[in-house]
């Protein structure tokens, strides 16, 4: 992926198809719009109170008045943090959401390079520096920048003298602050990158407990977590540096114009020429300045925090996606076959010009020395390296003209060590079905790959989860826990790499007889190393160096 530079222009882009409607932000200005009116408001009608009691008294409406005035600014400002932290909040999942779906439907080569677990840091911890912009500093900016203009007026229209003392003193304050919080945009790529790094590695560790704990790797790598956190702990810091020096200026700011309002108060108020009703309303939103300007700082700084965060982002969201407009529906498998099919990978040649045509029905099976290229051939037929899709024959067609979904729907594909997801024994089994399947159905195809006694020993319990680690399996069971999903998806084409190379010599006959039976219903193409598992009527193709070097077809 590329290393472009964050920028604001880039964050705007990347969050510009997950806007909300428009009505939204209408909603939302009138909602900035009366919360800030009733804000501006009260300090005029504080001052008129005061005026009040100095010439006449208290008087009880005026009084019951500014409590009214009090409860409803409470409650519209309640309104307004909750409505723009919705709006942000939705922004974000959707966001998310494209991001995810963005990682699921990446072709397989753009993943290559990269590591999971950093990239769902990614797009949880990054987008969550997005989040936090969008729902607690943008709408703080929005409603801090009306009431610092509408205050900056007001104040201008009581008394211009003072106002501009004032408005000396917030320049002076932002000339200093701004600088202080564009630094956080270096800062703040630094500190998501470490803490991708971190989880990185600690989901790997976890992952491989068991290899960890058998090569007595816990006190190593406990000790190498210690320089990851340093690197966080170096980058918070740098980062709570910066924030830790913005609230200080702020207040030096408020607390020197407060002073400054107070001494020319004093002096005018000596004079005359002001009333003490002006010199209060002047205080009070000389207090109610402290909210607009230290929400622009924070969004400012945080604006650059998330700037950052949007480069990788903006990575992941131009992940080439596979195709998938193809239209044509593959329902049935009559031919099979690949044409000049060449596949490179670092300037190596690991298929080379390969030319085959897999037999209508039975069982084949690829030999081969390791990295001979089994495995790169069959997974073609998936479809997962689009450059090679035109190279890949179904039918007489190219794998291109077909919908890839449908392709994947009709080949089942059941890798040397399966994988199962953390989810329920039924979840794993249906993962990817269109259709539904009944309990039966489950049971039927679990019992057809001979897990009879897999099934009693759980209970028949098809919402049993499955442990991270898969510990309620053996080897042999996941194998045939795979071939039961492909029995279930009613796949075509079932093929299987080096299914028997963790089985003992019983399991695997067992396997063997029950491969052979699948055989007669649909295309079993099967990776071994082992000579002793062929029998005559197989269709036996050997591969060398990424050619096919022999076939008894
Ligand atoms: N996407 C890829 N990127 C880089 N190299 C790859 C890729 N896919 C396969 N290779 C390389 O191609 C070679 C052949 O791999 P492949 O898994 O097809 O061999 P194999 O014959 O199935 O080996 P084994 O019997 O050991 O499983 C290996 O050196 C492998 O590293």
């Amino acid at each position: 992926m590329d290393k472009s530079s964050g920028d604001t222009k880039s964050l705007w882009k990347l969050l510009s198809p997950h806007k909300p409607k428009r009505k939204s932000f209408v909603y939302l200005g009138l909602l900035v719009v009366i919360t800030t009116a009733l804000e501006l408001v009260l300090p005029l009608y504080s001052s008129h109170l005061i005026d009040s009691i100095s010439a006449n008294g208290v008087s009880t409406a005026i009084v019951s008045g500014l409590i009214a005035l009090v409860l409803f600014t409470a409650v519209f400002e309640a309104v307004l943090a909750w409505y723009g932290g919705r709006l942000g909040h939705q922004i974000s999942f959707r966001l998310r959401y494209s991001l995810i779906g963005r990682l699921l439907h990446s072709q397989s080569q753009s993943l290559d390079q990269e590591h999971s677990a950093e990239l769902s840091a990614r797009v949880v911890n990054d987008s969550k520096e997005v989040k936090s912009v969008l729902a607690e500093d943008l709408t703080g900016l929005i409603s801090g920048s009306v009431s610092l203009v509408a205050v900056i007026t007001i104040m201008f229209v009581l008394d211009w003298r003072l106002t501009v003392v004032l408005v000396t003193c917030v320049l002076t304050g932002f000339a200093l602050i701004l600088p202080i919080a564009l630094m956080m945009n270096n800062i703040g790529k630094a500190m998501q990158a470490a803490e991708a790094n971190l989880l990185k590695h600690i989901t790997e560790w976890l992952r491989y407990g068991k290899l960890v704990k058998s090569h007595n790797a816990g006190g190593e790598l406990h000790k190498r977590s210690q320089d990851l956190l340093d690197e966080c702990f170096t980058q918070e810091m740098r980062g709570t540096k910066v924030l830790s020096l913005i609230g200080p200026i702020s207040n030096l700011v408020l607390m020197l114009s407060m002073i400054a309002i107070l001494a020319f108060s004093a002096y005018w108020l000596e004079q005359g020429t002001m009333t003490l009703g002006t010199v209060t309303a002047f205080l009070l939103y000389l207090f109610g300045l402290t909210f607009p300007l230290t929400a622009m700082a924070m969004f400012f700084s945080n604006l650059n925090k998330a700037s950052g965060a949007a480069t990788r982002l903006t990575e992941i969201s131009r992940l080439p996606t596979e195709p998938s407009e193809a239209p044509l529906v593959l329902e049935n498998i009559t031919d099979l076959a690949v044409k000049d099919l060449c596949f490179v990978r670092d300037d190596k040649t690991i298929l080379n010009q390969v030319n085959y045509q897999f037999p209508a029905s039975g069982l084949s099976i690829v030999l081969g020395e390791s990295g001979s290229g089994k495995s790169t051939l069959l997974n073609q037929f998936l479809g997962f390296y689009p450059e090679t899709h035109t190279s890949v024959f179904i039918n007489g067609k190219t794998l291109n003209e077909y919908n890839l979904s449908s392709v994947r729907q009709s080949i089942a594909w059941v890798d040397q060590e399966p994988k199962l997801l953390h989810a329920s024994i039924r979840d794993n089994l249906t993962l990817g079905l269109k259709q539904q399947v009944t309990d039966d159905e489950v049971f039927n195809a679990l019992k057809s790959v001979g897990l009879h006694s897999w099934l009693e020993r759980i209970n028949h319990n098809l919402k049993l989860m499955v442990s991270e680690q898969s510990h309620q399996f053996s080897g042999g069971e996941k194998q045939r826990f795979a071939i039961a999903r492909a029995i279930l998806r009613q796949a075509k084409v079932l093929l299987l790499d080096e299914p028997t190379s963790a089985l003992d010599d019983s399991n695997k006959v067992e396997l063997m007889i029950l491969l052979r039976k699948l055989a007669d219903k649909m295309r079993v193409i099967m990776i071994s190393h082992h000579l002793d598992l062929i029998e005559p009527e197989d269709n036996v193709i050997e591969m060398a160096a990424g050619e096919i070097v022999n076939n008894n077809t």
